[in-house]
């Protein structure tokens, strides 16, 4: 039987103002699910005909084509229009192009606006997690600044299957009113202080997904990738752990939520690109036939950096680094994790 979502709103939910920055995949279901929910969504897209397409035909025509969006769901192709009286302003674009968007947007920012980062990258060069990004390009408050991650493959949430997410930010008020804002029958926000947990979540899995994706690719079966998943959680906890995150955060939604969808759905880009070079195909070849934002593949060498800074061992995002600069082979990736010198399973750092 399918599952038929109810397109009602509840009446308890408070009107907002929020503008999503852009209409990529994220962007387009998470402004479906903000219209949903009784708020007012305007999606900022950088192509005139998306918004076009979006306000006359109700249709992302080159995300989503085949979805209807509501009519509460507007667009617009001008950044200072879009954040005109926005209580929120919510972040989904590649995050290795966040920092320079910034410098552009942030004149429009308003002084009350909360900025929400849905982005599940970590900044090539400095290793920082979006939410700095945004506060040392906007010079917005840390308490104004919130992160939503969870298990949240784009095509589920807007065709309007059930799930749930985390909203991490250090003012619980405004977490909570975002929560408000975007809670649906269809999905179910939860509140959160730990943004870098929750961060760390989101960026370290895509990482794992890759790693699944390739053993996939070289046709192994799902004890090598439960297992594979088991160590990615046990690595990504290492090294939010060790920057200060609760260790409850990776068990949950932003963790091991979005890890457990990634790793298994063959709709995550991450995981597609990782079954590429399983496949026998070169990066250069992955990358050519991959269109939308793979964050994995920008974030591993700043995730191992940091890694490396914070004297944590990750063996499983060393080797997915190693193989995506082509310093190694498929056949020596298996070897260099198989191995590894033996160990207790439950060790802080390594
Ligand atoms: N697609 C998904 O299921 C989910 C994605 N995310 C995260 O959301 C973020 C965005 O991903 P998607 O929407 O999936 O990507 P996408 O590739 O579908 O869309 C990217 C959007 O960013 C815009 N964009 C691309 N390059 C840009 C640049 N240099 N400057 C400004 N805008 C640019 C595109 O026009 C497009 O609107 C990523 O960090 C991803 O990890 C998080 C949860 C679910
Ligand atoms: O973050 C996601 C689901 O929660 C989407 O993953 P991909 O970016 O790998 O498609």
């Amino acid at each position: 039987m399918r599952y038929t979502p109810s397109p009602t709103t509840t009446s308890w939910q408070c009107p907002a103002r929020a503008a999503v920055f852009s209409a990529g995949s994220w962007g387009t279901a998470l402004g479906k699910v903000l219209a949903d929910a009784g708020s007012d969504a305007v999606l900022y897209a950088r192509r005139g005909e998306i918004a076009d397409g979006i306000n006359t035909h109700r249709r992302n025509p080159a995300y989503f084509p085949d979805v209807q969006l509501p009519s509460a769901l507007t667009a617009t192709s001008d950044p200072a229009a879009a954040l005109d009286g926005a209580d929120y302003l919510v972040l989904s674009i590649p995050a290795q192009s966040l920092r320079a968007n910034l410098t552009t947007w942030a004149p429009h920012i308003g002084p009350n606006t909360v900025v929400v980062s849905l982005m599940k990258g970590i900044e090539q060069g400095t290793g920082k997690r979006a939410s700095k990004v945004i506060s040392e390009a906007t010079g917005v408050p840390a308490g104004r600044i919130a992160v939503l991650s969870g298990p949240n493959l784009a095509r589920e949430v807007i065709t309007g299957q059930p799930a749930a997410a985390t909203i991490a930010c250090p003012d619980q008020e405004a977490a909570r009113r975002f929560q408000a804002a975007c809670h649906t029958p269809y999905f179910r926000p939860y509140t959160s202080t730990d943004v870098t947990g929750c961060e760390l979540g989101g960026a370290v899995k895509n990482v794992i997904a890759l790693a699944v994706g390739i053993a996939t690719g070289m046709g192994l079966g799902h004890n090598t990738t439960a297992t594979i998943i088991t160590r990615g959680l046990a690595e990504t906890t290492r090294l939010a752990t060790a920057l200060g995150a609760h260790p409850a955060t990776l068990a949950g939604l932003s963790g091991l939520g979005d890890l457990a969808a990634t790793c298994s759905s063959p709709l995550s880009r991450n995981r597609t690109f990782g079954t590429h070079l399983g496949r026998g195909l070169t990066v250069a070849q992955a990358t050519a036939i991959t269109r939308q934002t793979t964050e994995g593949v920008k974030s591993a060498q700043a995730i191992l950096d940091l890694a490396h800074d914070h004297d944590v061992d990750m063996p499983i995002t060393n080797v997915v680094t190693a193989l995506l600069h082509e310093k190694i082979t498929l056949d020596k990736a298996a070897t260099l994790l198989l191995q590894r010198p033996p160990k207790p399973e439950h060790c802080p750092r390594r």
